[in-house]
């Protein structure tokens, strides 16, 4: 049986007084929430040991955004497993687009990455998705199955969840018709060797979408980017409406 997962990624939104006052609207919408949803925020790393702190004996899990594959070294900017582990991590998004487009990120180091971060017990959230080029030559399906050879090469799929955005629905607005993620997620599934992998989708995923997009059979969750960053609105998605 597949776990739902509901991501919200802050990206480069929110201070620590911001994510506490978010925390403070955003907890008490989850008394009703299905105990089978898990709800994970992707904060960004200066607020990740507070957020910690506040969230201790709440369902809401904490993911960092990124997560290097060494364990200490000069490597300016990053971050490694230990100190996300050290202040109530569990999971790590690795592999976005934004990653990917502004930072060099490429198959080989998000590979690492998600390996790196298993072997210290956290759960990769791996992103793959095709831009809109690709997806108008009609190489969305090369596209993600190869990202998905190269990105998944000695990783555990027991413990892992992926998302799949397509890029052109990031932050546009334009969310991929619930059908076709639904298709391609599909596809995604078919080349797992384990069925049992929660596959999310994300790009403009909001409240008024989400029902719809959760009704397809093969999306397991969301990677939210802009609407979780409103308490009323991110509360509105994990408690979609199951149909
Ligand atoms: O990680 C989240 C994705 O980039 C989607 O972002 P978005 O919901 O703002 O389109």
């Amino acid at each position: 049986m597949r776990r739902v997962v509901i991501a919200g990624n802050w990206k480069m939104h929110k201070t620590q007084a911001e994510s506490l006052e978010f925390l403070q609207s955003f907890l008490p919408k989850l008394e009703n929430t299905p105990e089978d949803r898990e709800v994970i925020l992707c904060a960004p790393y200066t607020d990740l040991g507070m957020m910690s702190k506040n969230l201790h004996g709440t369902r809401v899990r904490l993911s960092s955004q990124n997560v290097h594959w060494e364990e200490s070294g000069a490597f300016t900017g990053e971050i490694s497993p230990a100190m996300l582990t050290e202040v109530g991590v569990t999971y790590a998004v690795v592999g976005h687009s934004e990653r990917r487009q502004y930072f060099g990120e490429t198959d080989e180091t998000v590979n690492l990455r998600a390996r790196a971060a298993q072997k210290a017990g956290l759960t990769p959230i791996l992103c793959v998705g095709e831009s809109k080029e690709q997806r108008d030559a009609g190489k969305t399906e090369t596209v993600i199955s190869e990202q998905l050879k190269a990105d998944l090469a000695g990783v555990d799929l027991s413990r892992l969840v992926i998302a799949y955005e397509p890029i052109w629905a990031i932050g546009t607005g334009d969310t991929c018709e619930a059908k076709e993620a639904n298709r391609v997620i599909g596809l995604i599934r078919s080349q797992l060797s384990s069925g049992d992998i929660p596959i999310q989708y994300g790009g403009s995923v909001k409240s008024s979408n989400i029902d719809e997009i959760m009704a397809q059979p093969e999306i397991d969750g969301a990677l939210v980017g802009g609407a979780s960053l409103d308490p009323e609105g991110f509360a509105r998605i994990v408690n979609y409406q199951s149909v």
